[in-house]
């Protein structure tokens, strides 16, 4: 089934939804914006822009943007889910009756669920049941919506246990100025994406305590090594991380003035509290949930994620950013890349697995 130039309905009225919904309609499908706040709903409809979310941005005419989901999602060829991670459970149990079995959906959240510590393919496979997975992509890679919505060259990757599936939808979303590949790793392409956020507040405090370019080189690289590590023993292909939905990811956030994670980083650095830095922000900060989600995989899993670590210490049991840098650097003699392939082999002789 082609889905390019059917109807293509977009959850999730932020900046991303909005970019992603712009993106769609002015390279010819026909689109719904669903948003949940009908006072924010009818002002992108009364100005043709989200001045919240994405200002100084332009809407086609002739994009639907409701608040009303039966009509958002009547008859969609391909539902894009844009919501914020911890609420894409919650949409998309209001969203599944009104989406039919084989209706391809693309996910574009970065983040792992608070709690069950789960990626989101597996929130939908438990939500939708697994056999709807074949009809599940997640879209993810370096891509903020400011740009984006502004036609600037920007690449990413559709990841999809179906080949198919991961074909249809890199066909709906490739056009000139956003280039498409396609993954099956979709354990990595969710990890990566989801786990550069904690990276990138990481880094953000850094660069408001310090002003460091040393400092967020060693982050972001010995941050992508924890990442791999991690990955690997949840069965991601370790050469994900090295793609665009890895490292490409990571330093989009890590450096861009565009990124929400970074920029509430550099808040706690200057001696905000995270509420303080979530308040100055004020849009979704990933890799706060993230990051406990990630401490806890990391410790039912076995894994050493130093970074991952003083983050969470940060984050919730108010170590200060000063102490966290200090307790980095005061860590034990290691190596650098062997650690990352004897993970691997470790596990692997733990499962059980013949090398
Ligand atoms: N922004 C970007 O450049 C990119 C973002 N992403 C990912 O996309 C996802 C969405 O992020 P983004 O668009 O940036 O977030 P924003 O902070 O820009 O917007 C969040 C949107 O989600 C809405 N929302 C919040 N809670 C709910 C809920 N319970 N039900 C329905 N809608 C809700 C908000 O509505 P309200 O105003 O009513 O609170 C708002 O419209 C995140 O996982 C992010 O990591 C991925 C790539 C790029
Ligand atoms: O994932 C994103 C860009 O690829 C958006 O997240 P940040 O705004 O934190 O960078």
């Amino acid at each position: 089934m082609a889905v390019n130039g059917k109807h293509i309905t977009v959850l999730g009225a932020g900046s991303w939804g909005t970019a992603l919904a712009r993106h769609l309609a002015v390279n010819g499908s026909t689109v719904r914006l669903w948003g949940r706040r009908l006072e924010q709903i009818e002002e992108i409809n009364a100005f043709r822009e989200n001045k919240r979310y994405l200002p100084g941005v332009i809407l086609p005419g002739a994009m639907l943007v409701t608040t009303d989901l039966e009509q958002a999602l009547e008859g969609a060829s391909a539902v894009v889910f844009s919501v914020p991670s911890h609420t894409f459970r919650t949409v998309l149990r209001q969203a599944l009756p009104f989406i039919k079995a084989e209706t391809l959906i693309v996910n574009t959240a970065k983040g792992i669920e608070e709690n069950s510590n789960l990626r989101l393919s597996e929130v939908f496979a438990a939500e939708a049941g697994p056999a709807r997975l074949e009809h599940y992509a997640v879209l993810s890679g370096p891509s903020h919506a400011e740009e984006v919505a502004r036609e600037m060259p920007t690449a990413i990757v559709a990841a999809s246990t179906s080949p198919h599936t991961a074909v249809l939808a890199q066909d709906i979303f490739m056009q000139q100025n956003l280039r498409v590949y396609t993954n099956p790793d979709i354990i990595g392409v969710e990890l990566g994406g989801a786990l550069k956020n904690v990276i990138a507040l990481g880094t953000g405090i850094a660069d408001g305590l310090l002003g460091s370019d040393n400092a967020r080189a060693a982050l972001m690289t010995r941050g992508l090594a924890e990442i791999t590590r991690l990955g690997i023993v949840m069965q991601a292909n370790p050469l994900t991380f090295a793609g665009l939905t890895g490292l490409g990811d990571l330093i989009v956030t890590c450096i861009s003035r565009h990124s929400r994670n970074r920029r509430a980083g550099i808040a706690i650095g200057q001696g905000k509290t995270l509420q303080q830095a979530l308040d100055k922000v004020n849009m979704v900060v990933e890799g706060v949930r993230t990051t406990r989600a990630a401490h806890n995989l990391a410790a039912a899993l076995g894994i050493e994620m130093p970074i991952t670590e003083q983050m969470y210490q940060v984050l919730f049991h108010n170590l200060s950013p000063q102490a966290a840098m200090k307790n980095l650097m005061a860590r034990g003699k290691t190596r650098e890349v062997e650690e990352v392939a004897l993970a691997h082999i470790k596990w692997q002789s733990q499962q059980g697995i013949e090398l």
